[in-house]
């Protein structure tokens, strides 16, 4: 495996870093992050201990760091359980004086508020749900594009001791029910007119439908206009809240602050609560320690506001970074062809510092033949980051030739039942070609074979063996608590097994090879889905890739469906060409059996490829949870396919 060195941090530059001071700080040296690793999963206590000291945590931390139970290794352990806190009073007590948030749009809108008047639009709205019989614990929701008026919300809600919870405009009704509703918020926000892509879509229809289907409902409040063609009563959002003062209610560490959602193979998605201490002391750990965030840095992730980029992104202002929100589609179509710059436009700008992607958009940008860094001033850029599923080792390549030699680069994994990573960034260490660069700090992070024994150098399963503050309080619902010990815990007690299949190297890198849900396994042979995306990529007949296993007598063949470009065919010798590049740059046991054009890969709104789903109608399976997919109609094609003759 080529590990070269695409990216050093400067010596002088590594010393101002928080994270050498933070090392400096507990008796170790720069170099010596192994050791602090090793002491921060060794003596969670301490370490999560310093941290709240070092991030400035405001409130009470009580004394007692973490209490264990020796019968419940991981799910009976609480954090600081005499602590008392707020995290909207620690995001905002840093927020930037002059710029605390910006908004732009694919429009080219532009909005900014202050420190102050942010805090007023967030007093206004808390008071606002106060009055809407709001207490602690109650649900506010929000079906909000990534605008300030959702970021004030969150805020408002969290103010109060309010759970925050959102779904996405793009999701469907069903979806959206499947979700918010199965948490009864006595809030709703909503926009009921959104513009993606250069098309503006009415959502009326749709929210006056979900209102509908929430009994517990007690006030719809809109963003924008519409509320004069919602045939139920609503509330616009310049007239929901009256001015005030901003009051904090200071809570537990694992008071509920958030509800997200991801969807497993069977039943309603999950609705994972996440503990107040707990993601804001995971999340400030992994921008402070992790991803240099300094006061003055400006951060952009591409997300929308369900996702956990958003909560994760949102968490910056409590380092003093301005949070630059983007509302739109990444790239536009224009004329014809596509226009990739508005992200990168926004850099220059705006002076960002971070910029947040996924190796989807990364592979669009490659295939438009885009290079950013001719285009535009990117010198602002401290550190590129991506999350959502493994970046290619020729993305690795691309981005320092493309987009510059100056920023750090780091590919981030994690997931949303954490609220945080495993794996990230460090702006202590080289970026190595196609590796995660480190373990996260407080995170006891391993991989295990078949055996169950730790391995290095060889895939395996990913598990956590220590808890760690922001693992979830519980999932929302009856038997919420045992549905959460089942979905994490059930393979090995009180050990959390993630579900990705993943390689720690010896040089303390990273791979995370695919979720091992959807490992491929010709032959007894565990195999990663991401090796044959990195292959397909090369190609410019193909646009995307699914990879996924197929039963035959004894064993399993690998299936990989291809999204052909225009003008492209699969040919004989287009299908002769990818088996014999698997070959070289996997291995013999990677080539696929059979090879199929399809029209369309099944995606989750998120933008991720959905394997289980294809793999499911293949075998002939239903398939569950249809309604967190974006374009579950694609799935007809795949039912059929057996029936097809395969290259
Ligand atoms: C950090 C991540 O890994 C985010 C995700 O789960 O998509």
């Amino acid at each position: 495996m080529d590990r070269s060195v695409l990216w050093r941090p400067d010596a002088a530059a590594l010393r101002e870093t928080a994270l050498a001071r933070f090392a400096q700080e507990n008796g170790f040296g720069v170099a010596e992050y192994e050791s602090l690793h090793a002491w921060s999963i060794a003596d969670p206590a301490a370490f999560w201990s310093r941290l709240w000291d070092f991030a400035g945590i405001k409130g009470e931390k009580g004394s007692v760091a973490l209490h264990r139970d020796p019968a419940a290794w991981m799910t009976g352990a609480r954090f600081f359980p005499e602590a008392r806190l707020n995290m909207a009073e620690n995001l905002l007590a840093r927020a930037d004086a002059a710029q605390a948030v910006i908004e732009l749009d694919e429009s080219g809108n532009r909005r900014a508020l202050s420190a102050d008047q942010l805090r007023a639009e967030v007093a206004r709205v808390a008071r606002g749900l106060r009055a809407a019989g709001v207490v602690k614990g109650d649900r506010v929701a929000a079906i909000l594009p990534n605008r300030i008026d959702c970021l004030v919300t969150l805020l408002a809600s969290l103010a109060i001791g309010a759970v925050w919870t959102s779904c996405s405009p793009d999701f469907g009704a069903a979806a959206i029910l499947d979700r918010i509703g199965q948490v009864q918020p006595k809030v709703l926000f909503a926009q009921t007119r959104v513009t993606y892509g250069g098309k503006s879509v009415d959502l009326t229809s749709r929210i006056a439908e979900i209102a509908g289907q929430i009994p517990e409902l007690g006030a719809l409040v809109l963003v924008g206009s519409g509320a004069e063609a919602m045939d139920r009563p609503s509330i616009l959002w310049e007239a929901f809240g009256s001015p005030g003062a901003l009051d904090f209610a200071p809570l537990a560490f694992d008071d509920p602050c958030y509800i997200l959602y991801t969807s497993g193979t069977t039943g309603a998605p999950k609705a994972i609560v996440h503990r107040t201490g707990g993601v804001l002391l995971q999340k400030l750990k992994e921008h402070l320690l992790h991803g240099d965030v300094r006061p003055g840095d400006r951060f952009l992730w591409y997300t929308n506001t369900a996702w956990m980029m958003y909560h994760w992104v949102v968490a910056s202002m409590g380092c003093g970074a301005t949070l630059v929100l983007y509302d739109g589609a990444p790239i536009l179509k224009r004329d014809g062809g596509y226009e990739c710059g508005p992200l990168w436009r926004a850099v220059e700008a705006e002076g960002i510092t971070h910029l947040g992607i996924s190796p989807k958009y990364l592979s669009t940008l490659m295939e438009q033949g885009y290079r950013p860094g001719a285009e535009h001033d990117l010198s602002s850029l401290r550190w590129l980051m991506s999350a959502g599923s493994p970046v290619s080792p020729d993305q690795y390549d691309w981005i320092y030739d493309a987009v510059g030699k100056h920023p750090g680069f780091a590919s981030i994994s994690g997931g949303t039942e954490i609220m945080g990573c495993f794996l990230l960034g460090s702006p202590l260490h080289p970026v190595k070609r196609g590796q995660l660069t480190v373990k996260a700090l407080g995170m006891a992070v391993n991989v295990l074979d078949e055996r169950g024994a730790p391995v290095r150098g060889r895939p395996g399963e990913l598990v956590c063996t220590e808890p760690f503050p922001s693992m979830p309080a519980t999932f929302w619902g009856e038997g919420g608590a045992a549905r959460y010990r089942k979905s994490y815990f059930a393979d090995r007690p009180e050990i959390w097994t993630h579900g990705d299949h993943a390689t720690l190297n010896i040089d303390g890198t990273a791979v995370i090879h695919g979720r091992s849900d959807c490992t491929l396994n010709p032959g007894g042979v565990r195999i990663g889905t991401a090796d044959i995306y990195n292959v397909c990529q090369k190609f410019p007949e193909l646009t995307d890739a699914l990879v996924f296993g197929r039963a035959v007598p004894g064993d399993e063949e690998i299936v990989l469906c291809v999204k052909l470009a225009e003008a492209a065919d699969l040919t004989p010798d287009l299908a002769q060409a990818i088996r014999s590049r698997v070959r070289a740059e996997c291995s013999p046991r990677h080539v696929p059996g059979a090879i199929y054009a399809v029209a369309d890969i099944p995606m989750t709104v998120n933008g991720k490829r959905v394997e289980g789903a294809a793999r499911s109608i293949v075998a002939g399976q239903v398939v569950a949870n249809l309604a967190s997919l974006a374009n579950a109609d694609c799935l007809a094609e795949y039912a059929a396919l057996s029936e097809r003759t395969a290259l």
